[in-house]
């Protein structure tokens, strides 16, 4: 078995939790309430910038030119992906940008960059798969079932299109490639790594539904 299907193995129940959320199901349906949707792209928007950051990260840290094109060029496409969504999202519901992170994007952020600093590059790597790879299967679930007229269907087609799933693919590989030069030990920090960013998914879209805010 490949190591990334361990991976998904691994987090099968967050992934089920993440499909049944109200914010994906209420997306699916386009019965997601506007200013849902609004906290959602505002927080991801500062999201996509730190995740661009982190691939940056493990471009200079990677080892041979093939993978060091691959992840700046993963790190360029995060940046090209905020702009034409959420330019799109921002104009249509006159969206002010915002600065603060919440919660969730506070805490999803800061891990990706500390993770992709300060551990290997394969764990690293680990750490930022589940922003590719769940993003694909929830926009390919969502693609599946959600009606034509769906006020996020440019959400909806950008993240169960060709050019996101074939990026996904290629990280995939990247990550099983890794996997396999690592010790067991290694592995084992990976699937943590993995396990903790797929939680974090999770609150993403958690911190969005209930419009969580800093308490203090
Ligand atoms: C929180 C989050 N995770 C993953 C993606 C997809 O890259 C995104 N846009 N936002």
């Amino acid at each position: 078995m490949r190591f990334t299907e361990q991976l998904w193995q691994d987090i099968s129940p967050i992934y089920s939790s993440i499909l049944t959320h109200g914010f994906v199901d209420e997306l699916m349906m386009g019965s997601l309430p506007t200013a849902t949707f609004q906290y959602y792209i505002q927080q991801d928007a500062l999201y996509l910038a730190d995740f661009s950051r982190a691939l940056n990260q493990l471009a200079a840290r990677a080892t041979t030119p093939d993978d060091m094109l691959q992840f700046t060029q993963f790190a360029q496409n995060a940046i090209l992906v905020e702009r034409a969504l959420h330019e799109t999202y921002f104009s249509l519901y006159a969206i002010q940008p915002e600065t603060t992170k919440m919660p969730a994007c506070f805490a999803y952020t800061n891990y990706l960059l500390a993770t992709t600093s300060l551990q290997s590059i394969a764990i690293g790597a680990a750490a930022v798969l589940p922003c590719f790879w769940i993003y694909r299967q929830v926009g390919k679930h969502i693609y599946e079932r959600a009606i034509q007229e769906n006020p996020y269907r440019a959400w909806i087609d950008t993240y169960a299109g060709d050019a996101f799933d074939q990026s996904v693919s290629q990280m995939l590989d990247l990550t099983d490639r890794f996997a396999e030069l690592a010790s067991p030990t290694e592995r084992a920090q990976m699937q943590e790594a993995f396990r903790i960013s797929s939680r974090l998914e999770w609150y993403f879209w958690n911190d969005a539904y209930i419009q969580n805010r800093w308490l203090v």
